[in-house]
C-alpha cells in the first residue's frame, strides 16, 4: 500500500470527524447560521494567504522546476479560484466577501499556520505531508457530498461543493498523493514518521478549524480571568 493510502486507512477516523462535524453537515444542509460562515470566510481568507507563503517555502526547496510549477499552479488556484467559493458562501447571507475580513487569525487557525510554516522549515516531504490534508480533506468530503446527496442547483451553497469536488481539484489532490508517495519511498524511517506526524496534526486541525467556526472562537473569547489577571496573589 503507498503512504498515503495507508495515512488514509490509519486516520479514517479523522477524515470521519471532518466530514461529520456539525459546521460541515451545516454546509451541506444548508442550515449554517450566518454567523459562523461569515466567521469561517473571514479566518479561511487569512489561512489561505498562510498557506499561499507556505507555498513560497516549497519553492525554496524545489529541487527542479517541475516542483517549480506544481507549486506555481497550486498557488494560482489558491489565488484565483479559491475566493470565487468562499464568495458563494457569503453571497447566501448578502454579505460582500470583500468586507468579511477578519483582523487576524483565530488562536486554532494560528495555530495550524503555524504547524504548516513550521514544517517548511523541515524537508520537502514533511512540508507537502503537511499541506496535504487542506486539499484532500475539502476535495474528498465534497465528493462524498456528491455522491450520497448532491448539493442541487437551488443549494446556497453549490459553487462552494462544485470548486472542491470539481476535477481540478480532485487531479490537485492525486498529484499532492503521487508526489509525497514518491518522497515518503525515498526517505528514511525517521523522515517518514516526521511526515506522518505533520499529516496527522493537520488533519487534525482541519476538523479543529471547523470547530473554530462553529464556536465563533477569537482572541477576544478567551475567559475575561485570562485577558484580565487578578492581581498575583
Ligand atoms: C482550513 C482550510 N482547509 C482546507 C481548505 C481547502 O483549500 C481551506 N480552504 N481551508
Amino acid at each position: 500500500m503507498s503512504f498515503t493510502a495507508e495515512l488514509r486507512d490509519t486516520y479514517a477516523d479523522l477524515f470521519e470527524a471532518f466530514w461529520s462535524h456539525p459546521f460541515f453537515q451545516g454546509l451541506l444542509d444548508a442550515t449554517a447560521s450566518k454567523e459562523a460562515v461569515v466567521h469561517y470566510v473571514g479566518q479561511d481568507r487569512q489561512y489561505l494567504a498562510a498557506f499561499l507563503r507556505c507555498y513560497g517555502l516549497g519553492m525554496a526547496k524545489a529541487p527542479d522546476t517541475d516542483w517549480t510549477r506544481f507549486f506555481l499552479e497550486g498557488a494560482r488556484i489558491m489565488l484565483e479560484e479559491e475566493p470565487d467559493a468562499h464568495r458563494a458562501l457569503v453571497a447566501h447571507f448578502g454579505v460582500d466577501y470583500d468586507t468579511s475580513q477578519a483582523p487576524r487569525l483565530a488562536p486554532t487557525a494560528q495555530a495550524y499556520a503555524n504547524h504548516m510554516e513550521l514544517a517548511g522549515h523541515d524537508t520537502l516531504g514533511v512540508l507537502m505531508a503537511a499541506l496535504l490534508p487542506c486539499q484532500w480533506s475539502y476535495a474528498w468530503a465534497t465528493l462524498r457530498a456528491y455522491r450520497e446527496e448532491t448539493p442541487g442547483p437551488d443549494h446556497p451553497f453549490r459553487a462552494w461543493f462544485a470548486f472542491y469536488a470539481s476535477e481540478e481539484c480532485q487531479s490537485l489532490v492525486a498529484e499532492y498523493r503521487t508526489r509525497i508517495d514518491a518522497l515518503a519511498a525515498a526517505a528514511g524511517p525517521e523522515e517518514r514518521g516526521r511526515m506522518e506526524r505533520a499529516f496527522v496534526d493537520s488533519m487534525y486541525y482541519e476538523v479543529a478549524f471547523w470547530q473554530m467556526a462553529a464556536s465563533g472562537e477569537t482572541w477576544e473569547r478567551l475567559p475575561s480571568r485570562v485577558l484580565e489577571p487578578r492581581d498575583a496573589q
